[in-house]
């Protein structure tokens, strides 16, 4: 049975998850999200714009105006812009996943995540159950390439790590699994742009990123 507003996938397909506040959505998401597919061998990628970070303390624009910016800037055929978390009320992205993974039998997710958030990853609920139940593919980010691979995280998976070369098969492994993509790096963060003040609560500015 497929619920509203849940996306269609078929077993044996891997779906890439990029979690984020997309508060708001940039290139650099776009860009991150472009290599993933390519770099991990992935089917799909769906964008869980989640109505909160736990971690953080600043709470983010409506989910609403977040979507509707996120499909705006991700126009690609293979990605799914998505409100997954409101619809299956999960906070945790422990919870997420293992709710996702009910749901969507035979399915092969892949968490997908910037370098920053693997410095930080242990302090996540259930981290080593997201670790245990699905791979993990970490995309670089400007200052933060030597810190993640340093994090706590890589730290206690350094055997599970493959290497760059099979990247490409990272959907196909048992879980623990993990891999780190470098690529030409973007300097956009979410931050930057709420601070140029044209993106606030419940305004959607639509202009190219960038300027
Ligand atoms: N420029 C970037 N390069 C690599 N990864 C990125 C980049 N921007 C965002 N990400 C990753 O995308 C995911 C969602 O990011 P998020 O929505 O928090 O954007 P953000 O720019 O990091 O926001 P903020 O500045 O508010 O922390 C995270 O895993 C984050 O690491
Ligand atoms: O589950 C957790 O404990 C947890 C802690 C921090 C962040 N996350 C998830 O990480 C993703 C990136 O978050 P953010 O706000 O940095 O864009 C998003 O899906 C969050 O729900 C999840």
């Amino acid at each position: 049975m497929q619920r509203d507003g849940m996306p269609y996938a078929r077993a044996g397909q891997v779906v890439g998850l990029l979690g984020g506040s997309f508060d708001p959505a940039h290139a650099g998401h776009v860009h991150i999200t472009k290599a993933a597919l390519v770099r991990f061998g992935l089917d799909r990628v769906w964008w869980l714009v989640s109505p909160a970070n736990p971690l953080k303390t600043h709470g983010p624009a409506p989910i609403s105006d977040r979507v509707t910016r996120a499909r705006a800037v991700m126009q690609h055929p293979s990605v799914t812009v998505t409100d997954i978390e409101a619809r299956l009320g999960t906070h945790y992205t422990a919870q997420t996943i293992a709710a996702l993974q009910e749901y969507y039998q035979g399915v092969r997710f892949v968490w997908l995540m910037g370098a920053d958030n693997l410095t930080q990853f242990h302090r996540w609920q259930d981290w080593r159950e997201i670790m245990a139940r699905v791979p993990v593919g970490v995309l670089a980010r400007p200052g933060d390439r030597i810190s993640a691979r340093m994090s706590r995280a890589a730290r206690i998976y350094r055997e599970e790590r493959l290497i760059e070369r099979a990247a490409g098969l990272l959907g196909y492994m048992d879980a623990p699994a993990w891999a780190f993509a470098n690529l030409p790096m973007s300097q956009l963060s979410s931050t930057a742009i709420r601070e140029t003040g044209k993106w606030t609560s419940g305004a959607v500015v639509d202009r190219p990123m960038g300027e």
